[in-house]
């Protein structure tokens, strides 16, 4: 058993999250650069947690520059075990409506313009995704926002764009109808690829804020009229994580899934063929392995 320590990625509309013991916001130091905002760290419930708001306090960082590499380091370098990202998206599905919580299962990742991976030449590692998110801490996930009375559906397939832009009436139908994605955004890739090479057990909890642009019902996406449904949503994400330390546990098992042990038969590289500038940035994400 080791400490449970929860981290959670907060979206667009969370800048922090309430209730922490002994809150304190802690600046964190990467090879990879600097994170996308200090990192709020305190306890709830007896259980360690970590907060950090993906596009900064201010909302300074967009989807493109957000600094996923340093903030997935900077998790894992405090010790975090589990990341919950916790991020508004659009909806392809009639029954997904604004205001509904999704479990995301399953990517497509068409983000085209962000650094992907810690590993590279000098020390080259494949990592499977074909699951990318943790079943475990899902259920957690599905479990606190049932008890928090969110409607919340069980499963779904997010399309990771590049943005700013949102999308077509061309591209979303296509991703809709042609690719059977659920949701769009534009920040779970490569957040959960990076995590899973960190070997840290992630799950997303995408927050629908609107049908993107393919229902007739509803028009092109309006980014005031995705605010106003972001504000509620916001709040009922916060309920969510108040009560996921509960369901976690402060003493957690390896996970049944593997993805603590994601890089175990993952470097190619051998040893002696090893960059060592390279080997040194990995300190924190692959040190159990180095
Ligand atoms: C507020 S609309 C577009 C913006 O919101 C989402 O951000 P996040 O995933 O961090 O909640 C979406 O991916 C876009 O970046
Ligand atoms: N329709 C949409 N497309 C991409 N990202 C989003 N975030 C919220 N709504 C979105």
């Amino acid at each position: 058993m080791t400490a449970t320590k929860i981290a959670v990625i907060g979206g667009s509309g969370i800048y922090d999250i309430d209730g922490l013991q002994g809150a304190e916001w802690v600046t964190v130091k990467t090879p990879w650069g600097a994170p996308s905002d200090a990192i709020l760290t305190g306890t709830l419930d007896g259980v360690e947690m970590a907060f950090l708001p993906r596009h900064g306090r201010g909302h300074v960082h967009s989807p493109s520059t957000v600094p996923y590499r340093a903030n997935i380091d900077a998790l894992k370098r405090i010790g975090c075990t589990d990341v919950i990202s916790v991020s508004a998206c659009g909806s392809f599905r009639d029954e997904m409506a604004p205001g509904d919580f999704v479990i995301v299962d399953q990517f497509i990742d068409r983000t085209f313009a962000r650094e992907k991976s810690f590993f590279g030449t000098g020390c080259v590692a494949h990592v499977s995704v074909a699951h990318p998110t943790c079943p475990r801490l899902g259920a957690a996930c599905l479990e606190a926002a049932r008890d928090a009375g969110i409607t919340v559906h069980d499963g779904g397939t997010y399309l990771a764009m590049e943005g700013p832009q949102f999308s077509t009436l061309a591209e979303s139908r296509m991703y809709r109808e042609s690719w059977g994605a659920d949701v769009i955004g534009m920040t779970n890739m490569p957040e959960a690829k990076l995590a899973r090479e960190a070997e840290l057990c992630y799950a997303s909890v995408a927050m629908i804020t609107d049908y993107d642009s393919w229902h007739p019902d509803h028009g092109e996406v309006d980014v005031t009229e995705i605010i106003k449904t972001l504000m509620g949503n916001a709040e009922k994400g916060r309920d969510l994580v108040r009560r996921l330390p509960a369901l976690l546990g402060a003493d957690r098992a390896p996970c049944p899934h593997g993805c603590d042990r994601a890089l175990e038969y993952a470097i190619l590289t051998q040893e002696g063929a090893r960059d060592p500038a390279l080997m040194a940035k990995l300190d924190a994400v692959a040190g159990r392995m180095l």
